[in-house]
């Protein structure tokens, strides 16, 4: 069908609808992708393939709604009052809903009342409390990709931090992708790296020509009201910009409102901070733990902060550690400064609550009442911060304190301004306090007198006919009325106009009645609208501060951080770690800081120490013996170093790390196809392909998932390289013992072990960690502690002494120092034989005889 065609039968289509179903499709068609909520009285409703997809979502019932074009429509609805709950539910599926409200008068319309879409709820670009996890930060990010590499941006609606990165690879990416975790992504049509972000909720392919970077260029000095963006050092960002100026572009489209609260534009350099690849994040349990959920990570043990925004920043901070010694040392300081003031800040920053979140709905000009009266609750607490920071003599805590400020006249507008609970919407009044404008109270006393009146002609009325069960009353329905007992109502005079009749009572009007209902509800819209328009002036008032209100909330945030970790060391028992410029890691006495907190027994600390020329440890001891617990414990100390924070340990020194690597217990990634060697391997390759000197390197049982002689193989092979080529600080945990035999080949490479005693049947495990290789490998046992019957246990007792008394098979054996014989799975005949050849004996003659021999076993 051609073009034209197309156009002339669906407007031919359209006008056998009815005028409603007309003006819905009109509206749909702008928004084809994404349901839209069309709002019909005290519903918001969706038709036709929209309904039957909500009514899946949302779990609710598809009917019909008359029909259209002789056709049945499909309908589902949710009430408007429900309406927060049900798009929640729908955002956190990585849906996006347009807001279809009437806009014109009903009285006023023929036809259907004048609709438009208000406002699209999409997953990334949600201002709303109750849409909101208020202890996480929800971003919008978008992607671009060329040549040279991707870039990236993301923004935090909540609080207008809008970031840019370049990233050269794809593990870059990922692992950009994995810390951010956008709730909603962008990408380019015709993305190749797909397969990157497939998995990823909230999903939405836009044209190639949104990430113009002229138009980019263009959209964002607009924003900023910038000549360029030199500025903001993002001028060359060739590859985030174009994904800078679409993500834009779509926040500014779905949000239908200027948004002032961006103001900057940030590019994350990758060599400012310790960078970790996706694996290393999700091993580490920052913020998620291996099964997806929140308990048992290093944020369950560290988060204490007592407002929203503090969470969100401390769970930055910890996918963020930082390279620059000087921010860290200054964080040092301010949590070793806070630590005698935390318990009294605290109480105080808890009142503060989400003035992050209440700023940026104040920027969209969608803050609500009891938003201003937060605010306002946040601005009373400022001069006791600041007095209590005024006890501190350090620099960074005199800049905090400084950036939060007082805001003295804001707060003093607000006491005056807003009621001390207003209710949550400004539609229904009581909002703005008495005596903050004389104009609205004499509205409201106007309406408020009129009761008085009521009353008054109540008592007149009564008296004047003798009619004792007359009352003045009012319902939505019929207004003000007359009330008479039924038994009465022949008393009453021929003025008094019947309304309506109840089953013991007359309901009367008359016009003197009729003129005080009008003032009452003329003064009662006024005043509601005066209200309004006030509201309005009061965000217009508090606009121009937004920079410094934002400000001011990030430094309450950050001292919500700070008091927060200075809190947790000292519950935690932690201690500050020293910063060396030198190479290495010395620990004593550390602890895994989640493990310390789940096990009901007391954790057993133990030392590190790695430096260039001790940069390996090769870890031996039996399974659960606690190899695993100890180069965990020994990453996340040096990334909380690195964040600024206090550490599990008695004492800690350590130097510059670039990297941290994590290879440990993979999964299947079967959502990618990818099997649990394959998954290994490519881990491992990111890792020799990547790590330095200054990394920290943690390999677990590598060569696990393939064949002994494989694995111990691969094994050999990294572990070899990572220690003389890469000189990498490398915890190597193995289950090969012939690795033990590396320190004796390779300088800078050293064995310790955890210990375990058999007692008889049973095992105790020490979980200590002393120098040298384990004296043997306690498997049998281990089994069967964990129930493995006795019979099976019996039986690999007994393969185990076959195989031992066979050393040539056994992958036990000892290792050689030729690499090559490791790769030789079964001894050739030939090989036997030499072996039990004596040259010196030999005749010319013979040794030609063996020649032949030899080549015949071959
Ligand atoms: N230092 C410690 N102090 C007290 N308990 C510990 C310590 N380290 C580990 N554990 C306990 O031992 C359990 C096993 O530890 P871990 O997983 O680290 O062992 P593993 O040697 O890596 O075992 P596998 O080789 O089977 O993977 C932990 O869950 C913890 O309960």
């Amino acid at each position: 069908m051609s073009k034209f065609n197309m156009k002339e039968s669906t407007e031919k289509d359209l006008s056998t609808h009815t005028p409603m179903m007309q003006q819905y499709l009109g509206l749909k068609a702008e928004h084809p992708d994404i349901l839209l909520f069309y709002r019909m009285g005290d519903f918001y409703e969706l038709f036709f393939d929209d309904a039957r997809r909500a009514s899946q979502l949302l779990d609710i019932s598809l009917t019909k709604r008359g029909s259209s074009a002789g056709q049945p429509i499909p309908m589902a609805g949710v009430p408007y009052h429900a309406v927060e709950g049900y798009l929640a539910k729908l955002v956190q599926m990585g849906e996006s809903v347009a807001i279809c409200e009437q806009v014109g008068d009903p009285a006023l319309s023929k036809g259907p009342v004048e609709r438009k879409v208000l406002r699209i709820v999409t997953p990334g670009t949600i201002s709303d409390e109750a849409l909101l996890n208020e202890r996480q930060d929800n971003l919008l990010a978008a992607v671009y990709e060329t040549k040279q590499g991707f870039g990236y941006a993301t923004l935090d609606i909540g609080s207008g931090r809008f970031l840019l990165t370049e990233a050269q690879s794809e593990e870059t990416l990922a692992a950009e992708l994995q810390r951010t975790n956008p709730a909603e992504l962008l990408y380019p049509e015709g993305f190749i790296a797909f397969h990157l972000i497939e998995q990823r909720r909230g999903l939405r392919r836009r044209p190639i020509w949104e990430f113009d970077l002229s138009t980019a260029r263009q959209q964002l000095t607009l924003q900023f009201g910038t000549r360029d963006l030199q500025g903001f050092g993002v001028e060359q960002a060739l590859l985030a910009l174009p994904a800078a100026g679409c993500l834009l572009q779509y926040a500014k489209d779905t949000q239908r409102t200027a948004l002032p609260h961006l103001r900057s534009i940030t590019m994350e350099r990758q060599q400012d901070t310790i960078i970790m690849d996706a694996a290393t994040r999700r091993n580490l349990e920052i913020t998620q733990n291996l099964a997806g959920g929140t308990d048992n990570t290093l944020a369950a043990v560290l988060d204490r902060t007592v407002t929203p925004m503090g969470s969100r920043m401390l769970k930055r901070w910890l996918h963020t550690p930082l390279r620059d010694t000087a921010i860290i040392t200054a964080r040092q300081q301010a949590i070793t400064e806070l630590q005698p003031l935390a318990s009294s800040l605290q109480p105080l920053l808890h009142q503060v609550g989400d003035l992050e979140r209440i700023l940026a709905r104040l920027a969209l000009r969608s803050a609500r009442p009891r938003d201003l009266a937060r605010m306002r609750h946040a601005f009373h607490q400022l001069p006791d911060i600041q007095t209590l920071l005024a006890e501190t003599t350090g620099p960074s805590l005199a800049l905090l304190a400084e950036r939060s400020g007082e805001f003295t006249s804001l707060r003093e507008l607000l006491d005056q301004a807003i009621v001390e609970a207003p209710p949550v919407l400004v539609r229904d009044g009581g909002v703005i306090a008495e005596g903050y404008h004389a104009e609205l109270d004499e509205w409201r006393a106007l309406a408020a007198g009129a009761t008085d009146y009521l009353d008054r002609l109540e008592i007149r009325e009564r008296d004047r006919l003798g009619i004792d069960s007359l009352k003045v009353g009012y319902n939505a329905v019929h207004g003000y009325f007359i009330q008479v007992s039924r038994g009465q109502s022949h008393l009453v005079p021929i003025n008094y106009v019947r309304r309506q009749t109840l089953k013991n009572a007359e309901r009367y009007i008359i016009p003197e009645l009729k003129e005080y209902e009008d003032k009452v509800l003329t003064s009662k819209g006024k005043a509601l609208a005066l209200e309004k328009a006030l509201y309005d002036q009061l965000l217009d008032q508090l606009l121009p501060h937004l920079a410094d209100l934002q400000q001011s909330a990030a430094a309450l945030a950050e001292l919500d951080v700070l008091a927060n970790l200075a809190e947790r060391a000292e519950a935690l028992n932690y201690v500050c770690p020293q910063l060396s410029e030198h190479t290495g890691i010395e620990i004593n006495q550390g602890r895994h800081p989640v493990v310390e907190q789940v096990l009901k027994e007391p954790f057993i600390a133990n030392p590190v120490s790695l430096q260039p020329q001790r940069r390996m440890l090769i870890i031996t001891g039996p399974n659960m013996g606690g190899k695993s617990t100890y180069m965990r414990q020994t990453a996340l100390i040096a990334l909380l170093s690195w964040v600024g924070s206090y550490v599990p340990a008695q004492a800690v020194t350590l130097g510059p790390i670039d990297r941290i690597f994590t290879r440990v217990g993979a999964a299947d990634d079967l959502a990618s196809g990818r099997s649990t060697f394959m998954v290994e391997m490519t881990e491992t390759a990111n890792i020799l392909n990547n790590a330095t000197c200054n990394s920290l390197v943690l390999m677990d049982e590598i060569g696990r998932g393939t064949s002994t002689y494989d694995g111990l193989s691969l094994a050999w092979a990294c572990a070899e390289n990572i220690a003389s080529r890469l000189q990498s600080l490398t915890l190597f945990a193995t289950h090969y013992f012939e690795l033990t035999a590396l320190p004796d080949q390779i300088p800078g490479v050293e064995n310790v072990h955890l210990d375990a005693r058999e007692h008889g049947d049973s095992i105790a495990f020490m979980h200590t960690v002393s120098e040298g290789a384990a004296s043997k490998s306690y498997g049998l046992a281990v089994a069967a502690l964990a129930g493995v019957p006795k019979e099976v246990i019996k039986r690999a007792r007994q393969k185990l002494r076959e195989l031992e008394a066979q050393p040539t098979h056994a992958p036990t054996a000892g290792v050689e120092t030729n690499q090559l014989s490791l790769l030789v799975e079964e001894t050739s005949p030939a090989i036997e034989a030499l072996e039990t050849l004596d040259p010196d004996s030999l005749s010319p003659r013979q040794a030609l005889e063996w020649i032949y021999r030899l080549k015949t076993l071959l």
